[in-house]
């Protein structure tokens, strides 16, 4: 792009040196600069993007943007100061890439818990009825069947605008993603231009970076807000009547608002639900003449009601015809690693959650309740150098299964023994074990088990690593629990 034109998105700028005629990229990371590129320096949490422009230079960076002054060799690279280099990141990427989200219908969804579920959902409802759809989050970034791998829940303001563009030169019509506390708080979605916003839930998580709930609890809040105060253009806060939280973003927002909910009197509400090992139905109510009609989906579990009904709200909101949407529903099998059953020879039932919240715990465990034969056994984690605070609430949680194994998910570089010792204060009965082995833990688990009994592998999901110090190992809970319980039950047979 012409270097004058794509600074046209700048105001307040000081250029000096000479400025090449052309830019071919944009980069925040000086070590993946190529020639002819523009570099800025971000103040990260760790380090400070200003102590390598040297190095971006030296790998072909010919225009560096700082906040502060900067010793350059003008023959080398030109350099231009702005106030605040993360504005100015967003405001160069999307005129650099010609606004792709303005292009495109994009959805937002938001909430502790629930996010991958409802992102999947509408992308994989979308793709059902035939409309060209993107999915970004957890699991990477998704465009028809080619992923790409992404650092983040949500990538960083390069790689969402770099994605985005793809997907519009790809003739993508809508783009479903994920947004994370974390990618609110560092701006990492600033020039994303939503148009349907979904909030989940709010529940304990992550406040070792947000310090409170109520600054965890306002930062969701900023994606409502940023669905901006045009008028001309339809946009949508769809919110979870049940949850206290939806009061606040409904302040936040000038957009039409459309409720969801089983309790009261939500816009898209489920009523009679009837929970069994195979599928859950319910009766949808929603906003049309004839919206009253039963509902089977393989989902299984109160909160995957929730999901569900966030999802079919914001399809709604998009205008999408429900019925078409309720009839694709049953196709839809599970979410990976979200209450997936395992396939096993043997008479125990197994799931794997991807529950790494305190309040997911509690509903991954509610959910096998009303069909459990016999015991429920839980084996449950938490992560190294995150949350401190969460780990004894959740054991708290999990105390509500009869057996339970506290174990890591990600030890990262933190000792094992205190993250698993500082589950245990929160447990309520005696009925448990400390195994800081991941695998060993899931083998233990099925080892105990008899016939009849429910297990429950939470906090991994589908995730097939593990990270140990600074490495991810390979690591797949499905895997060493369908190996280990096959293996059991054949022998007790033979
Ligand atoms: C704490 C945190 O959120 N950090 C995020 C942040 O990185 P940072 O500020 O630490 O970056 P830094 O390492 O200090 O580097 C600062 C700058 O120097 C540059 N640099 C650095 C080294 C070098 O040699 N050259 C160079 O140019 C870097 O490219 C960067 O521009 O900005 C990066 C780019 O956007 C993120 O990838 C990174 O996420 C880290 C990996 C992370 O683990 N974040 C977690 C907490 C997170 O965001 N999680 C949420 C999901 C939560 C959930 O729902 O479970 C998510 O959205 O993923
Ligand atoms: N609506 C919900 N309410 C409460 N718990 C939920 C809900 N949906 C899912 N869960 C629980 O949370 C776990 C993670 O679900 P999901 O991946 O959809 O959430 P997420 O918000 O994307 O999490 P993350 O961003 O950390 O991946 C599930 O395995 C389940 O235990």
């Amino acid at each position: 792009m012409k270097t004058l034109e794509l600074l046209e998105s700048l105001h307040l700028k000081q250029i000096y040196g000479h400025l090449p005629e052309c830019v071919n990229s944009i980069h925040q990371d000086s070590r993946e600069v190529t020639n002819n590129s523009l570099f800025i320096c971000i103040s990260g949490h760790k380090q400070d993007g200003h102590d390598y422009y040297h190095d971006a230079i030296n790998n072909g960076a010919n225009i560096i943007v700082a906040e502060k002054q900067l010793e350059i060799d003008f023959n080398k690279s030109a350099f231009i100061l702005v106030p605040d280099t993360k504005r100015a990141m967003a405001q160069l990427i999307n005129k650099f890439h010609n606004y792709p989200s303005s292009q495109m219908t994009l959805f937002g969804v938001t909430g502790t818990n629930g996010k991958t579920t409802v992102t999947t959902l509408i992308q994989k409802l979308l793709q059902r009825c035939g409309i060209k759809s993107a999915l970004a989050g957890t699991n990477g970034f998704q465009v028809d069947n080619k992923k790409y791998y992404t650092e983040n829940t949500t990538s960083d303001v390069l790689t969402n605008q770099a994605l985005l563009a793809l997907s519009r030169d790809q003739h993508v019509r809508k783009v479903v993603m994920e947004v994370s506390s974390h990618g609110l708080a560092q701006g990492r979605l600033w020039g994303i231009d939503y148009d349907i916003a979904v909030f989940t839930n709010l529940s304990q998580d992550h406040l070792d970076y947000h310090q409170t709930m109520e600054a965890y609890g306002y930062v969701k809040g900023l994606l409502f807000a940023q669905l901006g105060n045009d008028m001309s253009k339809s946009k949508y806060a769809i919110l979870n009547q049940d949850d206290p939280w939806s009061e606040t973003y409904k302040m936040a927002t000038s957009a039409e608002v459309i409720t969801y909910g089983l309790h009261k009197n939500a816009d898209f509400r489920a009523f009679a639900i009837n929970y069994t090992i195979n599928e859950t139905t319910f009766t949808l109510e929603y906003p049309d003449p004839e919206g009253r009609v039963t509902i089977a989906i393989n989902l299984l579990g109160e909160f995957n009601v929730y999901n569900t009904l966030a999802a079919l709200a914001a399809l709604y909101a998009d205008g999408n015809d429900i019925k078409t949407m309720i009839h694709f529903l049953p196709e839809i099998s599970n979410i990976t690693g979200r209450m997936e059953k395992l396939v096993v020879n043997a008479p125990i039932t197994m799931y794997v959650d991807y529950a790494h919240t305190p309040d997911a715990v509690e509903k991954c465990i509610k959910t096998v309740a009303p069909f459990k034969q016999k015991r429920i056994i839980l084996v449950v984690g938490t992560g190294g150098e995150r949350d401190r605070e969460k780990r004894p609430l959740m054991a708290k949680k999990a105390s509500h299964a009869d057996v339970v194994i506290l174990t890591v998910n990600d030890p990262r570089t933190e000792a094992s023994d205190r993250i698993i010792r500082d589950m245990e204060k929160g447990m309520l009965h005696d009925d448990y074990l400390l195994i800081s082995d991941r695998k060993q833990a899931i083998e233990q688990a099925i080892r105990i088990s008899e016939p009849g009994d429910t297990i429950i592998f939470a906090g991994k999901g589908q995730e097939n690593y593990q990270i140990i110090g600074e490495t991810k190992h390979p690591h797949n809970d499905a895997l060493i629990a369908t190996e280990f319980a096959n293996s059991k039950f054949q022998r007790n047979t033979d």
